[in-house]
C-alpha cells in the first residue's frame, strides 16, 4: 500500500506543471510574423493558464513605431479575432509593453536598459531576462552583441538572462560555428537557448516516454527487428509570404537542419541516463556522431531534390515556386527534399532511415513509421503469400498520438488475416487539446530547462551532416533539380530512392486531413 501511495505521489509531482519564478520577456521582432502569430498566442495561453509567474512583464522590441499603447492595442486585436475573450486579454495586455529603435544604435540599448530596470522594479522580476530572437537571423549577432556590451548578458547582479534563438542558426556549418562563437563572448551555454518548436510538440515529447516508459518496446527497438525508419512532414503550405527567406534557405536548411534531423534522433538515441538536460542532450550529440556523412559523389544517390511547379491543392489552383511572389523567376531552390540516413553504430546497422519534407504537398501531415521485419517464417499462407509488415506510426500532426499496424484474424472466413490499427489519438483520449509546442518551449525557457532545446554540439553536428550536400546543390545549381506538380507527393525520383532498396514510401493519402497551421 505504501508503495502505491509512493507511487502516485511521485506521478503527481512529475505530472505537476512547474510555475516558474519571476521572469519577464523581451521579445525583438515584436512587431514580426512569428510574434504576433505564435508567441503572443502561447504566451497568453500560459497566462490564462496560471503558468506565467505574478511577476511578470512582457517587452516588445522592434523598429517601427509604436507607443505601449499602440502595440496593446495591436495585441488586443489580434487576441480578440482569435476569439479570446476581452477581460482576460485586457488584463493580459497591462503588462505589456514596447520599444522602437534600430538595433545597431546605442541609444536603443539605453532605452532597454532603462525600462528593463523599471519594469523589473514595478513587477518584482528580480532582473529576471528572457531575450528573444524573433527578428531575421541577420541582426542576431548585432543584438547578442550590443546586449553584451550593455551588459544586459551578464547574471551576476541578482537575475537571470536567457536568450532564446530562433532558427536558422547561421546557414552552413562556417557561419553557425562563426555565430556560436561570438554568441558565447557574452553567453555561457547554460543561457543560450536554441528553439526548435517540433521538440515541443506533444508527440514529439512523447517519443521519449513511448520508449523509455514502457518495456514492451526497447527490446524490438534494434536492427534485429526493424526493416526501416519513415519520417515524413508534409506540407500543404508553399512559401507564404516569407519568399525573401526561403530562397536565402530552401527546404534542407529550413527543415532537415532542425527538425528532421531531431525527429532522427529522438528515435534512434540510446536511453539517456536520465530526464536530466545534459543526459538527453549527450546521447542525441553521441548518435548524430553516428549518422554517416557520405562523400560528395554519393549524395544523388541518396538525395532527392525538388521544386514545385503550379498545381492543385486541396482543389484550389496555386501557382509554381518561380512564380510566388519575390522569387527568382530561375530559382533553383529546393522546396522537396527526401533522403536515406544510415546510422553506423551497433543498433542500427543495415536500418535506412528515409526522410522527406516539402512545401505544396498533397496533404498535411507529419509522421514517423517505425516498420517492422516480416515474420521469419510464415505458417498461414502456401504459394510465399507475404504478411503485411508490423508498423509502428508516431502522428505527430494532424492528429497527435500514434497507432500500430498488426496482423489479424478477419471475422467469419476460416483463415483470412487482414490488417488492423490500434489507434490512439491524444484529443480523444485525453479529451483536451495538447498546448501549442511553443508555450512547452517558453514556460521551460522560464524555469530553465534545456532538455527540449539543441544544445551547440548538436546545432554543429546537424551543420556538418548537411553542409556538404549544400555545397554540392550550391554548385549543381539546376543540374539535378527535379520539379514536380503541386498538389502531389513530391518528384517520382522520391519513390525511386526507396524503391532502388525493394521498399517504397507509406501510402499517406487515407490517413486524417487538416489545414496547415503554421
Ligand atoms: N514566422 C514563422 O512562422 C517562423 C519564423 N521563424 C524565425 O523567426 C524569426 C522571425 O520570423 P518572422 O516573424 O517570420 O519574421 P518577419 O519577417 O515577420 O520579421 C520580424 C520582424 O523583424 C523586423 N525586421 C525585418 N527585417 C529586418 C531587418 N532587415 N533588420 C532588422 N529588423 C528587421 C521587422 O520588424 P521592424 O521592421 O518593426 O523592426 C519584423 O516585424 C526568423 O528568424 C525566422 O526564421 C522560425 C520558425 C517559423
Ligand atoms: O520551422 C518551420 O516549420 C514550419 C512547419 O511547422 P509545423 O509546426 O506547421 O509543422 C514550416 O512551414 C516552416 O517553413 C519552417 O520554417
Amino acid at each position: 500500500m505504501e508503495q502505491l501511495i509512493k507511487k502516485s505521489l511521485t506521478r503527481a509531482q512529475i505530472c505537476e506543471e512547474v510555475r516558474p519564478g519571476p521572469s519577464s520577456i523581451i521579445i525583438f521582432g515584436a512587431s514580426g510574423d512569428l510574434t504576433f502569430r505564435k508567441l503572443i498566442p502561447s504566451i497568453f495561453a500560459l497566462f490564462k493558464k496560471e503558468l506565467l509567474p505574478k511577476q511578470f512583464y512582457l517587452l516588445g522590441v522592434a523598429r517601427t513605431k509604436y507607443t505601449d499603447e499602440e502595440y496593446r492595442n495591436e495585441i488586443k486585436r489580434w487576441l480578440l479575432n482569435e476569439n479570446e475573450a476581452l477581460n482576460s486579454v485586457l488584463s493580459f495586455i497591462e503588462r505589456i509593453f514596447y520599444i522602437s529603435g534600430n538595433y545597431d544604435d546605442d541609444s536603443l540599448y539605453k532605452l532597454l536598459q532603462e525600462k528593463l530596470n523599471s519594469l523589473d522594479k514595478m513587477f518584482e522580476t528580480q532582473q529576471n531576462h528572457i531575450f528573444y530572437l524573433a527578428t531575421p537571423p541577420s541582426v542576431y549577432l548585432e543584438i547578442i552583441r550590443r546586449l553584451g556590451q550593455f551588459e544586459l548578458t551578464k547574471e551576476n547582479s541578482g537575475g537571470y538572462s536567457r536568450v532564446i534563438i530562433e532558427k536558422p542558426f547561421g546557414s552552413n556549418l562556417e557561419t553557425a560555428i562563426e555565430l556560436d562563437k561570438e554568441l558565447h563572448k557574452y553567453l555561457k551555454e547554460s543561457q543560450v537557448y536554441r528553439i526548435d518548436h517540433y521538440l515541443g510538440k506533444e508527440t514529439v515529447q512523447n517519443i521519449m516516454m513511448l520508449r523509455f516508459a514502457n518495456i514492451v518496446f526497447e527490446p524490438i527497438w534494434n536492427y534485429k527487428y526493424i526493416d526501416n525508419v519513415q519520417i515524413t512532414v508534409a506540407e500543404t503550405l508553399g512559401i507564404e509570404h516569407r519568399a525573401g527567406y526561403f530562397e536565402q534557405a530552401g527546404l534542407l536548411r529550413d527543415m532537415f537542419q532542425n527538425h528532421m534531423i531531431q525527429l532522427l534522433t529522438l528515435v534512434a538515441m540510446e536511453p539517456p541516463a536520465s530526464l536530466e538536460d545534459s543526459s538527453v542532450r549527450d546521447e542525441k550529440t553521441k548518435l548524430l556522431k553516428s549518422i554517416r556523412m557520405y562523400d560528395t559523389y554519393e549524395i544523388d544517390k541518396y538525395f532527392v531534390r525538388g521544386q514545385y511547379v503550379r498545381g492543385t491543392v486541396n482543389g484550389k489552383e496555386v501557382p509554381g515556386y518561380r512564380e510566388e511572389r519575390n522569387v527568382n523567376p530561375n530559382s533553383y531552390v529546393e522546396t522537396f527534399v527526401a533522403g536515406k540516413f544510415l546510422i553506423d553504430n551497433w543498433r542500427w546497422s543495415g536500418v535506412p532511415f528515409y526522410l522527406r519534407a516539402g512545401k505544396r504537398l498533397k496533404k498535411k501531415i507529419s509522421e514517423i513509421a517505425i516498420i517492422f521485419k516480416e515474420v521469419p517464417h510464415s505458417i498461414f499462407f502456401k504459394n510465399n503469400v507475404e504478411l503485411e509488415q508490423n508498423v509502428l506510426i508516431l502522428n505527430i500532426q494532424p492528429d497527435e498520438g500514434f497507432s500500430l499496424k498488426i496482423q489479424a484474424k478477419q471475422p467469419g472466413s476460416k483463415l483470412c488475416l487482414n490488417t488492423l490499427t490500434m489507434d490512439f489519438k491524444y484529443n480523444e483520449f485525453f479529451n483536451f487539446k495538447g498546448p501549442d509546442a511553443y508555450e512547452r518551449l517558453l514556460l521551460d525557457a522560464m524555469v530553465g530547462d534545456q532538455t527540449l532545446f539543441v544544445r551547440s554540439d548538436a546545432m554543429e553536428l546537424a551543420w556538418k551532416l548537411l553542409t556538404p550536400i549544400l555545397n554540392k546543390w550550391e554548385q549543381d545549381k539546376e543540374k539535378g533539380l527535379l520539379f514536380y506538380e503541386a498538389g502531389s507527393w513530391g518528384p517520382k525520383e522520391a519513390n525511386e530512392l526507396i524503391a532502388r532498396d525493394g521498399r517504397e514510401w507509406r501510402d499517406l493519402e487515407a490517413e486524417g486531413e487538416i489545414e496547415d497551421g503554421f
